[in-house]
């Protein structure tokens, strides 16, 4: 009760004062809050506390290299849904006024943290993991959820790019398993312009990231349902998803067929590769109108983020290891700067996986 109060207190205090709010205002709802808290154990933000507390947590996110955009974000309140089956239609709605035919919108859609609501996703858009006698089919990353998946029921078609289902739990209920409509999924086919054979590789992946098992915890009140997405950096996609080993290992099928010497390292083949296959998944999403990022764009936007939180008066936090890009991290400015991982609230924070 104390700790919550404390937590309330500061985060109100906080963003009463970014959002310009009177002494007064900030004074009664302070004690609104802790009569709340007193009678209930708990409160209740107002749809403006809310929306400035998911910005402000991205603001905060450490690991984050996209937090230019931080005031910009869309936030849907949802926490008057509790019903499983509503919840999975507020995700369809969600993931389509993201897509917005491309053109990508920052969004989070928070729903009720008293109802204990889990999505079981990892992200509301991932391709289905299979392991075959022959190794894996699809996203290696996926394999224990799609298992799970089966287990309630779900077939998939067994390819290598098979979206799988949204699972919805509220409280000790039996989770709800619901496949999302094609006609709100959006992807790109991964092809380059200067290397026709791409297209044989058959890769393509879905267009917006959209995080569906992390936290958001505002003023002491949590809520574990509340999927968020940006757009994508390209070299998530083009230097891990398809690049690593562990995923879809796609680097030694790039080398082929640019005919690149794959028996000495020396030869940097995997650079080459990684190059052109980054390329390729920029151009495309770019060639198909959809939002993505190149990691030097990002750097750049990023240091214009630090200078603007420096005119707010504010202390920029975050964690090295995962602001510097993971291709050519030593060409953009955040290689060569130490920063803070003190961490700051409201934020994202991981939590137990649902199942
Ligand atoms: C608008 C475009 C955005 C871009 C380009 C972007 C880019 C990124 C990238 C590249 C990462 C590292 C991910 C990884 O290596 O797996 C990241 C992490 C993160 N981003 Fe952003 N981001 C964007 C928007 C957002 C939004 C809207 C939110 C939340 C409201 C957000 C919250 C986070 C969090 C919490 C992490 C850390 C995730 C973890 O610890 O696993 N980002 N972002
Ligand atoms: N571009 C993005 N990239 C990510 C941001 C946060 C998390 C992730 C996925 O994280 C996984 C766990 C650690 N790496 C992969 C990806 C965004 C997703 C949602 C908002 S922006």
């Amino acid at each position: 009760m104390q700790i919550l109060l404390e937590e309330a207190a500061a985060f109100i205090q906080a963003c009463y004062q970014e959002l310009g709010k009177s002494f007064q205002a900030l004074d009664m709802r302070l004690s609104e809050i802790k009569q709340e808290i007193q009678a209930t154990s708990t409160y209740t933000h107002t749809i403006e506390e809310i929306e400035h507390g998911a910005r402000m947590a991205w603001r905060n996110a450490n690991r984050c290299i996209g937090r230019l955009f931080w005031n910009g974000l869309h936030v849907q309140d949802a926490r008057h849904i509790t019903d499983p089956n509503q919840i999975i239609e507020q995700l369809f709605q969600h993931i389509e006024q993201a897509t917005n035919n491309g053109k990508v919108r920052p969004m989070i859609t928070i729903f009720s943290p008293a109802a204990n609501i889990r999505v079981w996703n990892h992200q509301l858009l991932r391709y289905a993991g299979y392991e075959t006698e022959n190794g894996v089919v699809g996203d290696p990353a996926s394999i224990r959820f799609t298992s799970v998946c089966r287990d309630l029921g779900w077939e998939g078609k067994g390819t290598a790019f098979d979206i799988l289902p949204l699972v919805v739990q509220a409280g000790a209920q039996k989770p709800v398993l619901k496949e999302i409509p094609a006609s709100i999924i959006k992807e790109v086919n991964i092809e380059h312009e200067a290397y026709p054979a791409f297209k044989e590789l058959d890769i393509r992946w879905y267009a917006v990231p959209i995080v569906s098992d992390m936290k958001l915890e505002i003023g002491g009140i949590t809520y574990n349902a509340a999927p968020f997405n940006g757009w994508y950096m390209g070299t998530e996609i083009g230097a891990r998803n398809l690049a690593d080993e562990d995923r879809y290992n796609m680097l030694p099928k790039v080398a082929e067929l640019l005919h690149l010497d794959q028996t000495r390292a020396s030869s940097l083949w995997k650079d080459r590769a990684l190059v052109e296959l980054n390329s390729a998944v920029l151009q495309s999403f770019q060639d198909a109108g959809v939002t993505i990022v190149d990691h030097h764009t990002a750097a750049k936007q990023f240091a214009h983020f630090e200078k603007q939180e420096q005119k707010a008066g504010r202390d920029v936090t975050g964690m090295w290891s995962w602001l510097i890009p993971p291709m050519s991290p030593a060409a953009t400015h955040i290689f060569h700067k130490p920063y803070s991982n003190s961490i700051v609230k409201p934020n994202y924070f991981y939590q137990d996986d649902a199942y």
